[in-house]
């Protein structure tokens, strides 16, 4: 697997450390204007840091563009030429159809569009994916490159908007729980390390509880909640204040927002 990230910021370089941590390409690309942050990722020896997009393109089979959305069409546009029905090309960019990609390159090409998250650097992204008609030959192999850093659901394009602000923004949205939950913490006594080790541990238990057997969450609360205790009363207090609805709220705006960008 040849694979190059055009556009290797925040994401492009978190699915570069989730590549290198599963061994997941036989030489990667990483393509940014100014390389020289990133430089130290060529002591992977088969990673090449380059500003040349055409380099990058010309040398790999898969290219996973990864740059701001106001810069996608210029990118496609100059490269459209290099791009060949052997690419595998994976936009992991918010708000931009495939409609809009194939007006660019053409449908007579392998588009996937992707959305994970910037926990793909752990190997541990929820990584939702789609394709055009072409695409879909491509698409386990698509998957199967997700699959090695985390967990990957195929959506209709449709959802794709949703999935952003459930999958990708997702990562801030739960590490503001996180930190809310040191702060508690640390008001009951706990140094910030430590309060810091408890949340994040214990959001990890609470996930893989749902993930190894299938439960609903409410029945895993029913287990904790017990009857006149201290968990059932917290629990009302956070839903007085409006936990829930405060975080609907947030994902629906998250999901407006998203609209705003594609027009813009
Ligand atoms: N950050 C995240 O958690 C997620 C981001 N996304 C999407 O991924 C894309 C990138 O987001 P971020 O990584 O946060 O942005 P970023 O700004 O950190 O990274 C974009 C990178 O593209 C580079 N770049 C700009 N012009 C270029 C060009 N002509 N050739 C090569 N590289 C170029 C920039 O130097 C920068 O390093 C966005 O479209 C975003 O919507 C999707 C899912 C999650
Ligand atoms: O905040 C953003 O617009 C991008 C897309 C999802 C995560 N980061």
């Amino acid at each position: 697997m040849k694979i190059a990230i055009i556009g290797a910021g925040n994401l492009g370089l978190s699915i570069a450390k989730g590549v290198l941590h599963s061994n997941g390409a036989t030489t990667m690309y990483l393509t940014k204007r100014n390389t020289s942050e990133i430089k130290d990722f060529e002591k992977y020896g088969n990673v090449t840091v380059t500003s040349d997009n055409k380099e990058a393109i010309q040398n790999s089979d898969t290219l996973i563009f990864a740059v701001q959305p106001g810069h996608f069409s210029s990118i496609l546009e100059e490269m459209k030429d290099l791009l060949t029905e052997n690419h595998v090309i994976i936009s992991t960019i918010t708000g931009f159809s495939i409609s809009k990609i194939e007006e660019i390159i053409g449908a007579d090409k392998h588009i996937v569009r992707s959305m994970p998250n910037t926990a793909i650097s752990v190997g541990n992204s929820m990584t939702c994916i789609c394709s055009n008609e072409l695409g879909k030959k491509r698409i386990d192999l698509a998957k199967a490159i997700f699959n090695r850093m985390g967990h990957t659901l195929e959506i209709p394009e449709e959802q794709m908007q949703a999935a952003t602000v459930i999958c990708a923004s997702g990562i801030a949205f739960w590490m503001r729980l996180i930190r809310a939950t040191t702060q508690g913490a640390i008001q009951l006594g706990f140094d910030a390390k430590e309060a810091q080790e408890l949340a994040m541990h214990t959001c990890n238990g609470a996930a893989s509880l749902l993930i190894e057997s299938g439960n609903h969450p409410e029945e895993e609360i029913d287990r904790v909640t017990t009857p006149k205790g201290c968990t059932i009363e917290g629990l009302n207090e956070m839903e007085h204040q409006g936990l829930s609805s405060s975080l609907i709220r947030g994902i629906v705006t998250s999901f407006e927002k998203i609209s705003k960008i594609r027009k813009g």
